[in-house]
């Protein structure tokens, strides 16, 4: 038996137990089986959405396993069917149960009564309907409902309120994006939207660029478009870093934290005698940069250098570049309908420490930028600390520098610019813009 919840149930038991990846655990499967499409996507759709509701699942189940769950590959089948049954409206309920008992007779042990504890368990639960904690306790409602740890839940209704934080609880709940972004001219754009069309695929503008649109399906990187480089897989949010620089084609640009290289390739292609310098911390990863920058035909105005970013001033020159992006490691709020387990991941000492990295990044590159240069800080990250607090003490700590608001796209001006996870399904997202004083 090999089918969509056979993935998805070997993918959760390695994420679950042994701590894996979900989208490479998951890839890894749909490799090893030749699954049909719809059944590819169910796969998809069960691992994330059992990752991302893990908090409400577990609320649901708990009452019911009056047992010690020994057999590892229980709590995993659990889990995922109790997801099938709160989320999978169009699964008839019968459907749902009688695969997972296939499943507990397959994986179980003989006559380790697997089979009886999982049916037990889902008919009790079926009997048992949803339950969740009482809505006046707002912290452990929403971390239940929304399947958010209580902390995070904390952090944002001290920081956003109420409302907004609701908001980006449910957004980041909501599937992402399949965000591109035309890499050509823009008088070639419509061509482009003409060639996807013939390839299969539908698309909405998207509501923060104009060089970006969401396709309403995966599967892009194997169209000629993608392969000859007229295109590429980048979140409308994250572009809007790059756009926030002035370029005249001809400056040295240094991208501190590059890999895997969507905003390399970006400033590559506004450069005409110019070229960028891309650093990254691990070395393995400058390969994917090489590797987009040599689809997108820029890989001559691309240098890739394996270096910490907080060493980088032992091996440059003072005032060596023209215009200096940040795109900093940070705990990746805004990324949480990509990779669902990130909220269960970090915690408030991760976003504290992140932000003591940020700053000493931004405090080394400093030196490097030539007097009236541009500074472009961004992180994929909605935490204040990482954010605005950064900028703030950076600037405290650097009188020689001034912020300067930005327009990016279709957004109005404004100082800093704050992302949140939208109703379009881009990325949450920062953008700060610096100027070394003259
Ligand atoms: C947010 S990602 C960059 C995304 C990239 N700019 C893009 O658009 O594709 C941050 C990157 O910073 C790298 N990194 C982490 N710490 C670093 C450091 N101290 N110096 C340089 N790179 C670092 C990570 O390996 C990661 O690839």
């Amino acid at each position: 038996m090999s089918n969509a919840r056979t993935v998805a149930l070997d993918t959760l038991i390695k994420v679950f137990n042994q701590k894996s990846y979900s989208n490479i655990a998951l890839n890894n499967e749909l490799e090893k089986h030749d699954l049909k499409a719809a059944d590819k996507a169910l796969a998809t759709r069960i691992v994330y959405g059992t990752i991302q509701y893990k908090l409400f699942l577990e609320y649901q189940l708990n009452p019911l396993i009056k047992t010690n769950l020994r057999d590892k590959f229980l709590k995993p089948l659990l889990l995922m069917s109790a997801y099938q049954y709160f989320f999978l409206e169009k699964v008839p309920t019968n459907a749902i149960f009688d695969e997972a008992n296939k499943l507990a007779k397959k994986y179980g042990k003989k006559n380790s009564g697997s089979y009886k504890l999982v049916n037990g368990i889902l008919r009790a639960l079926e009997r048992q309907g949803k339950i969740l904690p009482a809505e006046n306790d707002l912290v452990n409602y929403l971390s239940i409902k929304e399947s958010f740890p209580k902390w995070l839940v904390e952090y944002l209704l001290n920081n956003f309120g109420k409302n907004k934080t609701k908001e980006i609880l449910i957004r980041s709940n909501q599937p992402a994006s399949n965000s591109i972004r035309m890499t050509v001219e823009e008088n070639s754009f419509e061509k482009i939207k003409e060639d996807l069309r013939k390839d299969g695929f539908d698309y909405k503008e998207s509501s923060l660029t104009t060089h970006n649109l969401n396709l309403n399906k995966g599967g892009v990187a194997k169209t000629d478009l993608f392969e000859t480089g007229k295109i590429t897989i980048q979140d409308a949010a994250a572009s809007l870093a790059v756009d926030a620089f002035n370029f005249k084609g001809s400056e040295h640009v240094l991208d501190a934290c590059s890999a895997p290289g969507g905003k390399t390739v970006q400033i590559a292609e506004k450069l005409t005698t110019g070229n960028v310098v891309a650093l990254d911390i691990h070395e393995n990863k400058l390969k994917l940069v090489k590797n987009t920058a040599k689809r997108l035909h820029v890989s001559d105005k691309v240098k890739t250098k394996a270096l910490d970013a907080r060493k980088a001033k032992e091996y440059f020159a003072e005032e060596q570049f023209d215009k200096v992006l940040v795109d900093a490691p940070c705990s990746g709020l805004g990324l949480i309908r990509r990779k669902p387990e990130i909220r269960y991941e970090k915690s408030l000492n991760d976003i504290k420490n992140l932000a003591k990295i940020q700053l000493a990044i931004l405090e080394n590159i400093s030196v490097l930028l030539r007097t009236s240069g541009e500074l472009v800080y961004s992180t994929c990250t909605i935490s204040y600390e990482e954010d605005e607090g950064v900028i703030k003490q950076f600037l405290k700590l650097h009188p020689e520098f001034e912020l300067v608001p930005v327009q990016v796209g279709k957004l109005p001006k404004q100082q800093m610019v704050r992302i949140f996870p939208s109703e379009d399904g881009s990325d949450g997202f920062f953008i700060a813009k610096l100027k070394k004083r003259g």
